[in-house]
């Protein structure tokens, strides 16, 4: 898994809230984002995943070019992106959600229902395996059966992160994955990211908990209004002036 953005631009208005962005990861797959409020991070995702077209700037995956490809192909192709507001469906299950995350199935299509109800019943099994290995291993095997808007915002996460998992991507970007969450599921969700990061599912991740954050990854990428201003090793990085600067500015606004 390889994801290479390379001088990824997006302006509105003729503000660039996104300024010539080349970023890639690493082999371990551990990379955080940090920056200001309004720095760029959650637009730079969008136009990492196609959620929104970068006015210039391409994007590799797996050293394929999906810089034409939308949202949706890039799912296909493994990578997706949480949201900062988790984007569960409420009133399904938590494993009902798992279910509905899975990709594309044979039996969506009309004619397979008449054509090929084998077909379909043994993928729907295939997939609700998937689900019980998936709350299994995000120990939310207790609350398979509560609806989901009934979660805790940190189970809440957990689910984003199954539901990233059942579409069997192997690179994830989290969206804030700590914020509201108790320290406990803070360290939960730490170490099950550690475990599929060990397992070759690259993540990465924007948050504000810089505590949480540097005990988590590798590499570190600092943005400030835009542009990419220091990239490298978690304290190295945050000893560095222009992301102090960055940061008491973003304060003191
Ligand atoms: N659709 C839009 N139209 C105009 N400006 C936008 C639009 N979307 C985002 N912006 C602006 O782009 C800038 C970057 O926003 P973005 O949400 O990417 O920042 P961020 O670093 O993720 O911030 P935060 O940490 O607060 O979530 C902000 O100034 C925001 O107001």
């Amino acid at each position: 898994m390889t994801l290479v953005l390379s001088g990824l631009t997006k302006a509105y208005g003729g503000l660039r809230v996104v300024d010539n962005v080349s970023l890639s990861i690493p082999s371990d797959g551990l990379v955080g984002v940090i920056g200001p409020n309004g720095a760029g991070k959650s637009t730079l995702f969008s136009l990492a995943t196609g959620f929104l077209a970068a006015d210039s700037g391409t994007v590799s995956f797996d050293g394929r070019d999906l810089t034409a490809v939308p949202a949706t192909g890039r799912a296909r192709a493994g990578m997706v992106r949480t949201f900062q507001v988790p984007r569960e469906f409420t009133h399904l299950t938590v494993r009902e959600n798992l279910m509905a995350a899975a990709p594309d199935q044979a039996g969506e299509g009309l004619l397979a229902v008449f054509f090929r109800p084998g077909a379909i019943a043994a993928e729907e099994r295939a997939i609700a395996a998937r689900a019980d290995e998936t709350l299994a291993f995000l120990r939310l095997d207790a609350v398979a059966g509560t609806p989901a808007g009934r979660l805790s915002g940190g189970q809440k996460k957990l689910l984003e992160l199954g539901r990233a998992l059942m579409t069997g991507a192997r690179l994830i970007l989290l969206d804030e994955p700590f914020a509201g969450v108790n320290p406990v599921l803070i360290e939960e969700l730490s170490a099950r990211i550690r475990d599929l990061a060990a397992r070759g599912v690259g993540f990465l991740i924007i948050e504000h908990d810089l505590r949480a954050l540097t005990r988590l990854v590798s590499t570190l990428h600092v943005m400030d209004r835009g542009r990419l201003i220091a990239s490298g090793a978690p304290a190295a990085v945050l000893a560095e002036p222009a992301v102090r600067d960055a940061y008491l500015g973003g304060a003191a606004a």
